[in-house]
């Protein structure tokens, strides 16, 4: 028997901030596998449910449910259920399903060992976001992630990789996941510690830029200072040899052929969709174009490891003077085995120096007074980052390599940025366009 009503899963997952489909007429919905979860105080079920549409790829996600009779009651606004179901990944319980099995798994590491007070507070986090997260006890954090993809969750992974194989400790740190084997195998969930009076770096860093005048030199120092934990949460990610999935391995030129043609395929489909709004962009393209092509040329050196990914302001979180860096679950708009890939730690770099330009643009259009502020911020973070890295394995040997790179992967990450804009905040496309057009000249 399915947990859920097919008939009226359409019309419920329209109204749900997380389903991605809202503006595709679904074909079919129906349950791939689910587990109900009856002995504690609330009785609910895990279902995973298949949205198939007229058009395009079908999708998973996670419905955690309560029977009801009048229709489709979510089990994550009762706090008895939120509990039931950290207590299955902490007490690491393992169910069948009715085609595979529900495993919880806590880390016996350290931060493991964390106490829990009795009876456990419970916290739904309102912000806006593309799973749920729920706060307990404002020691730890469970994030159930509502849209699944098949195959190796980047986030969990990197999760149980920093606990467990590094010394890392810039980063809430992974306590345990909820993992559902067989066919429709999927991370359902991830518990992290909590870290409270945490500002995300975005806020943070636009408070600043708003101030008048001159960025301060304490804030400079931070900024330098978030250099410095990306540079070294890359030497921890490439600290280990013995693990096929994180072991670096060197750069190739047929690794930045590679690059540079993926740059290129990206450039020709997102100029021709920015240029409906912005007509003067598709002039830029021949130079726009030698950027990316400048990356097949360069000398191959350095290495290519495991990155964040989706490195930017919103990525970091300050709290008690330090950085804190999270959010390791990469691109949304890539697939897993396209996040998990190895890369140049550069895209990294190049990925929170956009978030720079974002910031100075975003108080530039609130109508903020021009400052001296993105230069010295950009400037900053890199004299952190090539602080720690000197010398290191995994960046390029030169400079001119360096900087190449840079701006290649600047470039990949504007064309992003400008794909995600239009899809998700159309007014902000400007931004990433504005940048695209005072790109310079390569030299
Ligand atoms: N460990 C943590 N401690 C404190 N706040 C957190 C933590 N993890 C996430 N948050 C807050 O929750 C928000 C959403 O978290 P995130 O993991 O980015 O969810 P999503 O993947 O759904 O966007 C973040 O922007 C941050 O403000
Ligand atoms: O936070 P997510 O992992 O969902 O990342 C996506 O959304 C980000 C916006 O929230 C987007 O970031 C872009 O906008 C930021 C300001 O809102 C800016 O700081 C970033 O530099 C810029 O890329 C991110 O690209 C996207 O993947």
């Amino acid at each position: 028997m399915t947990p859920v009503d097919l008939t009226k899963l359409p019309e419920y997952l329209k109204h749900q901030r997380w389903f991605a489909g809202k503006a595709w007429p679904i074909k079919s919905v129906s349950v791939v596998d689910h587990v109900t979860l009856d002995s504690g105080p609330c009785a609910f079920s895990l279902a995973v449910v298949e949205v198939a549409y007229e058009l395009g790829h079908p999708e998973r996600y996670l419905l955690p449910v309560k029977p009801s009779a009048e229709g489709i009651q979510d089990a994550l606004e009762e706090v008895d259920c939120l509990r039931s179901l950290f207590q299955l990944i902490r007490e690491q319980r393992s169910m069948p399903s009715s085609s595979g099995r529900v495993q919880g798994e806590w880390l016996s590491t350290q931060d493991g060992l964390i106490a829990l007070p009795d009876p456990l507070p419970v916290r739904r986090l309102m912000v806006e976001q593309s799973n749920t997260s729920v706060v307990f006890g404002e020691k730890v954090i469970l994030k159930i992630i509502r849209r699944l993809e098949a195959g190796v969750n980047p986030e969990h992974e990197m999760g149980r990789f920093l606990a467990t194989r590094t010394s890392f400790r810039s980063t809430p740190m992974l306590l345990g996941a909820l993992t559902l084997e067989g066919n429709a195998g999927a991370t359902l969930a991830l518990v992290h510690r909590f870290v409270p009076n945490a500002v995300d770096g975005w806020k943070y860093t636009l408070e600043q830029f708003r101030r008048a005048g001159e960025l301060t030199g304490p804030f400079l120092e931070e900024m330098r200072e978030l250099g410095r934990r990306i540079g070294q949460l890359h030497h921890a990610l490439a600290s280990v040899s013995d693990d096929p999935a994180f072991a670096p391995e060197p750069l190739l030129q047929e690794d930045l052929q590679r690059w540079s043609a993926s740059i290129l395929g990206e450039m020709g489909k997102t100029l021709a969709d920015a240029s409906r709004v912005h007509v003067d962009i598709d002039n830029q393209r021949e130079r726009l174009m030698d950027h990316a092509r400048r990356l097949a040329h360069v000398t191959p050196s350095g290495q290519k490891i495991r990155i964040h990914g989706d490195l930017h302001l919103g990525q970091v979180l300050r709290s008690e003077g330090q950085w804190l860096i999270f959010d390791f679950e990469g691109e949304p708009a890539r697939n897993f085995t396209q996040r998990r890939e190895k890369y140049s730690p550069m895209r990294d770099v190049a990925g929170m120096l956009r978030s720079f330009d974002y910031a100075e643009a975003t108080v530039m259009l609130e109508g903020n007074s021009p400052g001296p502020r993105l230069a010295p911020c950009r400037e900053a973070f890199l004299e952190g980052y090539r602080e720690v890295t000197r010398g290191a394995a995994f960046l390029p040997a030169d400079e001119a390599s360096f900087g190449t790179m840079l701006r290649a992967f600047e470039l990949e990450k504007l064309l992003y940025e400008v794909r995600y804009e239009l899809q998700n905040r159309p007014d902000w496309v400007r931004i990433p366009v504005q940048a695209l057009l005072r790109m310079e000249e390569p030299t």
